[in-house]
């Protein structure tokens, strides 16, 4: 697909066609907005385009002064746009993005999927041997212009720079397969974490999401859940078992994004609200 020079206008279906850049190093951006799914990812990745993705993903617009209740948020919900960066497999982009089909929430292998769901990529960072890839400052540039509510790092290997960080203040999550604080930082990634987790005898272990600082692991926790190690098992066999609680986690921590149901507690913890009972936080 020729490189196109510009990002196209709006359509009305809510997508952002993402110029494809040399289809040798493509590289994705799709946005979930509603309807609309943004992807980032790094040299490892490919490119795809993603369609109309009927996002049942919302957030609150609250008049000044008014408190309302979720039903009435429901119909006043402004939608959220998320940009996801992926670097693997991208299993957890495809699972955010069935759940925006499905309208629960609104190359590497998950730029394939992308381009299957005609999602435009963007390669980031800018690697010698591979052209087109962004700088920090273009890439902040690149996400400002979607006017992005949140980032989800997913399965994405790189740091992200403090240009990033610092433009999206509690504003980009990870997903790490390993109940920070433990087994994470620098080196610990993928079946790396797990072969740690075996080798140390853990009982338990279970995915992370959190938020992203400057450092790898080290932001605020806002989701975990809890994986049985057995003494038996293989990396691989971890590995699965901790996955498919990364799918629903990540799942439900998008739907509270776009829901506007992330509290920031006094110490600065964050909280997810209940959506069954607003009462009750976790
Ligand atoms: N600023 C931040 N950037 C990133 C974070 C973060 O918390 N803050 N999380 C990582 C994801 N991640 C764990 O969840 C992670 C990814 C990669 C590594 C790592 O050691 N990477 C290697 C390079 C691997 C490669 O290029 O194939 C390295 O840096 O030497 C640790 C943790 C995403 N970014
Ligand atoms: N430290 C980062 C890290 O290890 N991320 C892990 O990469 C795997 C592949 O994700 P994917 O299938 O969504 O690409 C996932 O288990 C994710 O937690």
């Amino acid at each position: 697909m020729e490189a196109q020079s510009s990002i196209l206008r709006l359509r009305s279906n809510g997508i952002i066609p993402i110029p494809i850049q040399n289809p040798k190093t493509p590289s994705f951006l799709p946005q979930i907005h509603s309807t609309r799914l943004v992807s980032v990812r790094t040299h490892h990745s490919i490119s795809s385009q993603v369609k109309n993705s009927r996002l049942v993903c919302k957030s609150r617009v609250v008049k000044a002064g008014k408190s309302t209740s979720l039903e009435d948020l429901e119909a006043g919900f402004r939608r959220k746009k998320l940009a996801v960066f992926v670097s693997g497999g991208g299993s957890n982009f495809r699972s955010i993005h069935e759940a925006t089909v499905k309208g629960t929430v609104a190359d590497c292998g998950g730029a394939d999927y992308a381009r299957d769901k005609g999602i435009p990529v963007i390669l980031f960072p800018k690697m010698k041997d591979e052209p087109g890839g962004l700088s920090p400052s273009d890439l902040v540039t690149a996400l400002r212009s979607y006017k992005l509510d949140f980032i989800l790092l997913a399965g994405y290997l790189k740091r992200i720079p403090s240009e990033l960080v610092q433009a999206y203040p509690r504003s980009i999550l990870n997903i790490h397969p390993s109940l920070l604080p433990a087994f994470g930082g620098k080196g610990y990634y993928g079946k790396k974490v797990h072969k740690a987790v075996i080798a140390s005898g853990a009982r338990y272990s279970g995915p992370t999401i959190h938020f992203v600082d400057e450092n790898y692991d080290t932001g605020r926790i806002l989701a975990q859940r809890v994986v049985h190690v057995l003494a038996n098992d293989t990396a691989e066999e971890l590995a699965a078992r901790v996955l498919y609680e990364e799918h629903r986690m990540y799942v439900d921590v998008a739907a509270a994004l776009c829901e506007d149901r992330i509290i920031w507690r006094e110490d600065g913890v964050p909280l997810i609200q209940s959506k069954e009972n607003p009462k009750d936080y976790r």
